[in-house]
């Protein structure tokens, strides 16, 4: 995982779009955004035992396995690329542990900036609810990750704005305590 501010420039989303000069954001300062990272043992059985006890310790009580690519999603792909690269939050958190592949999470940090969050196998991040953000594949078209759930795995993604929401209200709440 390596994070830096997005440099908004209107070309292709999956290019790496790195502002220059080149601005790395740290793990720390994804933190005070709210966002929680964690690295992965690549081993498969040592991966699913690390992720089985971040799922004890956060009480995340399912999981499913989704794989973005024009195969995994078939005749969804298109649509659900775009929806899932339109700046949007959720009501709950956004968990997702990387297994193969790679992609890039946007988020947008405390001054509205974008952050972008580059993961790959081994990856696993949580976004907090109600933080804005946005998803796409890089040039690669493949990603493919496990997605786990406090409860029953339902994904609902909310458009901005909807700063009136009540999880994107005490998201900033969070914040202005840091
Ligand atoms: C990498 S999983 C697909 C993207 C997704 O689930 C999401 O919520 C993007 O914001
Ligand atoms: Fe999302």
């Amino acid at each position: 995982m390596r994070a830096y501010l997005y440099d908004n420039l209107d070309t292709d989303c999956r290019e790496p779009h790195e502002l220059q000069p080149l601005s790395p954001v740290s793990i720390k300062e994804l933190e005070q955004s709210g966002v929680l990272y964690w690295q992965l043992d690549l081993d498969k059985d040592k991966c699913k035992e690390q992720v089985d006890n971040i799922c004890k310790e956060r009480n995340y009580m399912n999981r499913d396995e989704i794989t973005v690519s024009k195969d995994g999603l078939g005749d969804l792909f298109d649509q659900k690329i775009k929806t899932f690269f339109t700046e949007h939050l959720h009501e709950d958190e956004e968990i997702r542990a990387i297994i193969d592949g790679s992609g890039y999470f946007d988020i947008r940090d405390k001054q509205d900036r974008w952050v972008r969050i580059e993961v790959q196998a081994g990856d696993l991040i949580v976004l907090p609810a109600g933080i804005y953000h946005r998803f796409t594949l890089d040039m690669n078209n493949y990603l493919r990750a496990i997605r786990l759930f406090k409860e029953d795995p339902v994904w609902t993604p909310l458009n901005r704005p909807c700063d009136e929401n009540p999880y994107r209200k005490s998201y900033l709440e969070t914040l202005v305590a840091h």
